[in-house]
């Protein structure tokens, strides 16, 4: 689903990364773990085509979305990949219901089709009850999980997340962990998570280690 092939990035005299090669099957729970300044967070924003390496090549199911135009690389990206970051980014004047829709309508599905969806997609996180609070009014925990159903509301084969439990205590951490997980298994969606928790980077099919801009 995911191939890199010998990536290249620098920041003026910063080489951040010296040539990384991966692949990530579909269905795949992969983990990205390594000091800070590896280049994690780098890796991971090629992957999802919102930086573009200096040299490789970078295939999402297949295709080469560098190779698309502006405008075509934004649709690709809203269509066929998730993102979950440390801060969910809420819109905090919209209820979760609407916060997990807007993707969906940006993308001009529907209405009838997102709402169901979006639906759906709060019941999987376990947030029914709460579905027209307003981020404010939910806990830390919750305002992730609609971060999460959010992010997979165009149903994009490839889920991404930066750190997406750097701010939960222990139990909310180990539950948004376990949501990645629940949601390949029902969805069948591939996921990569950055991640400084050695432990529940550990639950990943596969773990990776980054170092100084490459992967040992
Ligand atoms: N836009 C940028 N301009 C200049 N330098 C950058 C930029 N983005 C990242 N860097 C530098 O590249 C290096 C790798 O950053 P990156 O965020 O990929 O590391 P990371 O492994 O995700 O670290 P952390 O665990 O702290 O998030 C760092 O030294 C960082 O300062």
């Amino acid at each position: 689903m995911i191939r890199l092939t010998d990536i290249r990035k620098r920041f003026g005299e910063l080489e951040v990364l010296k040539g990384v090669s991966l692949g990530v099957r579909q269905g795949e729970v992969v983990s990205v773990v390594g000091a800070s300044g590896a280049g994690k967070t780098t890796l991971l924003q090629i992957m999802g085509t919102l930086s573009r390496p200096d040299a490789g090549r970078v295939e999402i199911g297949g295709e080469d979305p560098f190779a698309l135009g502006d405008k075509a690389l934004s649709r690709f990206r809203n269509d066929r990949i998730g993102f979950v970051f440390q801060f969910h980014h809420l819109l905090p004047e919209f209820s979760a219901f609407e916060n997990v829709c807007i993707p969906g309508l940006i993308g001009r599905r529907p209405r009838a089709e997102v709402e169901r969806r979006a639906a759906e997609l709060l019941a999987l996180v376990g947030l029914t009850a709460r579905r027209d609070h307003k981020p404010g009014q939910l806990s830390g925990g919750e305002q992730q999980r609609v971060a999460i159903a959010r992010a997979i509301v165009n149903a994009p084969a490839v889920l991404l997340a930066d750190e997406p439990s750097g701010n939960l205590d222990t139990r909310n951490r180990e539950e948004i962990h376990r949501l990645f997980f629940d949601l390949r298994d029902e969805l069948g969606q591939t996921v990569v998570i950055v991640t400084h928790d050695e432990r529940l980077a550990a639950m990943a099919d596969r773990k990776i280690t980054m170092s100084d801009g490459r992967i040992i």
